[in-house]
């Protein structure tokens, strides 16, 4: 199925300062969009308006066509959203988080496939090591696992590259494009540029 998240006229004043104003923008099946940005422009706010977080903005969010409060069960049912901090649980194992990852989003409770998840972003062997004692790194490791664990079609991806080593972040680049290319949809801030691919596009914030 061919998804579509549409935003019309969006605004978002903070402190008397207009982060954007009139900013129309939509994000298809099959793209990469990167927010772009420098610090404070309100990337962070807008990935939180456009994944149903915030209600304090100006403008109209479609899904699909349909107004997103007629469509947000649907909506909420495709979405995976990684925030900035990595939105683990220190005292718990990967394992233990992913655990309870699946068990928020109602998702089946399969020890393989956190096991498989855990595998394939690296973590293999800190499977049972509490999370607080694993390097930043890993830590964020631990938050990406989602991606594989968690079967969404629209990624809302803020800043996941933080803290990543370089072979993890060309895995992660890797990552992002194939999700586009099997029909979803990315939408991710970054600092850095991403390699040049025809499924990318970039949207200026600031
Ligand atoms: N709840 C809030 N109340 C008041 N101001 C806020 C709130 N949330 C964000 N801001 C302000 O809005 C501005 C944009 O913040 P935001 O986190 O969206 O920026 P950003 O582009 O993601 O920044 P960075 O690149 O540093 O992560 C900042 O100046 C921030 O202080």
């Amino acid at each position: 199925m061919s998804l579509h998240l549409q935003a019309r006229g969006l605004g978002c004043e903070r402190d008397d300062r207009w982060l954007f104003k009139g900013l129309d923008l939509d994000i298809h099946s099959g793209e990469v969009v990167r927010i772009e940005g420098p610090n404070g422009c309100g990337k962070t706010t807008l990935l939180k308006i456009l994944s149903g977080q915030l209600s304090d903005y100006q403008g109209a969010l479609f899904w699909n066509g349909t107004v997103m409060s007629k469509a947000r069960d649907h909506f909420l049912a495709n979405l995976l959203y990684l925030g900035h901090a990595p939105g683990i649980k220190l005292g718990l194992s990967p394992l233990e988080n992913l655990a309870w990852y699946q068990a928020l989003s109602g998702e089946k409770d399969d020890e393989e496939q956190r096991l498989n998840a855990l595998e394939s972003i690296g973590l293999a062997g800190f499977e049972e090591v509490p999370t607080g004692q694993l390097s930043a790194g890993q830590q964020r490791r631990v938050a990406l696992a989602r991606l594989t664990l968690t079967p969404r079609a629209l990624w809302v991806l803020d800043e996941p590259f933080t803290a990543i080593d370089r072979n993890g972040i060309a895995d992660l680049e890797r990552q992002l494009v194939a999700h586009a290319k099997a029909g979803g949809c990315v939408l991710v801030t970054t600092h850095h540029d991403l390699p040049a691919s025809p499924l990318l596009r970039q949207v200026a914030l600031g």
